[in-house]
């Protein structure tokens, strides 16, 4: 039992937690017990962030101070504003500027010199980092455009006030309310490869910021949160070519593409949250009289199901709902970051109260009794 190698630690239990449940033969995910479904459509990203954080949900008398203090802190130092700018100038790609800034933000948090375990300091640290980033995306998206950054402004939500620092506009209620939507579905989501990275920093006592600093590096990959982008350039590759979309995912299987936004390591079935996308996605193209990118997608999907048995992850609803709102396509990925970091400080708070070092082994299957050789003679 100890030597059966586990690839990619697949089933393997490491820890225990209490934050989200998913049975993926059922397609069912929960936040400390409350359905997605639910949480998706009456509750708002602040409400969440304080389950996560708190273990229930907010009073009304609960939630007004806890949003004031998040949106207290949506200002960012003039540095962290000048290095997203920088980082645009570089043309530094989106995730790696905001893995950059998550590491900076540290330099500028009067909590950096507590104590790693400190509980308290760290609901701090975490209320910062996800009030802030955002701030920083904003600003390192406008800059790309040659734009001023927006000042943040505390009488928005935080999904609204995303929206205003990106276009310098207010938001209209449907893309507030759809991208409130969005934070809360992709807030958490049990040992997901970034959330344990951020798991594996923890474990050796190393503070809140290399921890959500190294799950940001590890949510980029495309085969995690990087996927979304992959999704959107895919559809427009299918937009721009000859073919309709039913021949487009036959050719592209048939020369052994893997195929952004389906598949799962945990669900069996359809992700509950592709479900809720999908159909705000055909919600947002019926309002704007084009139902073209969800078309394309149930066709891809109907596809996918049919000759490869998969079905659609978050990944795959999320893009054409972010596309039909206006929404860069390479800062898709950050987005999923920005909604995340809620979850992974959750389970940096859980790592800690009950820490044990991480690390498991690999099988040796290596040279072994080989004789040094001086360098001389080699
Ligand atoms: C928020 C998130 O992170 S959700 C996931 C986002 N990632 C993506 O959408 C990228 C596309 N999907 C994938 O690459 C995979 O499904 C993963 C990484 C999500 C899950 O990976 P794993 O659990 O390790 O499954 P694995 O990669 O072993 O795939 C199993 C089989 O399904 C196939 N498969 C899985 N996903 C896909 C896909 N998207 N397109 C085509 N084939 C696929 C694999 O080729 C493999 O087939 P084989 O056994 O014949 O070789
Ligand atoms: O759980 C996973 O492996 C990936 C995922 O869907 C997420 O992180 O939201």
């Amino acid at each position: 039992m100890a030597d059966e190698l586990k690839k990619g630690l697949e089933g393997v239990l490491v820890a225990e937690s209490e934050l989200s449940f998913i049975d993926g033969d059922a397609g069912k995910l929960v936040y400390r017990g409350y359905s997605i479904e639910d949480l998706a459509r009456e509750a708002s990203f602040e409400e969440v962030v304080y389950l996560l954080w708190h273990g229930e949900l907010p009073t009304r008398d609960e939630l007004e101070p806890f949003a004031q203090s998040m949106a207290e802190e949506r200002v960012v130092d003039d540095a962290i504003v000048e290095l997203a700018q920088e980082l645009a100038e570089a043309d530094e790609e989106p995730m790696a500027a905001m893995r950059t800034v998550a590491s900076h933000l540290s330099a500028y948090d009067p909590d950096a010199d507590a104590d790693p375990t400190d509980y308290e300091a760290n609901l701090r640290k975490g209320r910062r980092l996800t009030a802030k980033l955002p701030t920083a995306l904003a600003a390192f998206a406008r800059a790309r455009d040659g734009d001023d950054p927006v000042e943040p402004r505390q009488d928005l939500s935080h999904a609204a006030n995303f929206l205003y620092m990106l276009n310098d506009e207010e938001p209209e209620d449907v893309m507030a309310d759809t991208f409130d939507m969005a934070l809360v579905l992709h807030a958490d989501h049990g040992l997901n490869a970034s959330t344990f990275s951020a798991m594996v920093t923890a474990s050796t006592l190393a503070d809140m910021h290399s921890a959500v600093t190294s799950a940001v590096g590890t949510l980029s990959g495309s085969l995690h949160g990087g996927a979304n982008a992959n999704v959107m350039r895919m559809l427009k590759e299918v937009d721009g070519s000859d073919r309709d979309a039913f021949d487009w995912i036959e050719t592209a299987l048939d020369e052994g593409r893997r195929v952004a936004g389906f598949g799962h390591r945990v669900y069996n079935v359809k992700d509950p949250r592709a479900k809720i996308l999908g159909e705000r996605s055909e919600e947002l193209g019926e309002a704007a009289g084009d139902r073209k990118w969800f078309e394309m997608s149930s066709t891809i999907e109907e596809y996918m199901a049919e000759e490869k048995g998969l079905a659609p992850n978050v990944d795959f609803y999320s893009a054409s709902t972010y596309y039909q709102m206006g929404i860069p396509i390479d800062i898709y990925t950050p987005i999923f970051a920005i909604s995340r970091v809620s979850g992974w400080v959750a389970h940096v708070l859980e790592q800690y109260e009950d820490n044990r070092l991480i690390r498991p082994r690999a099988r040796y299957v290596g040279d072994e009794d080989v004789d040094y050789t001086p360098l001389d003679e080699r």
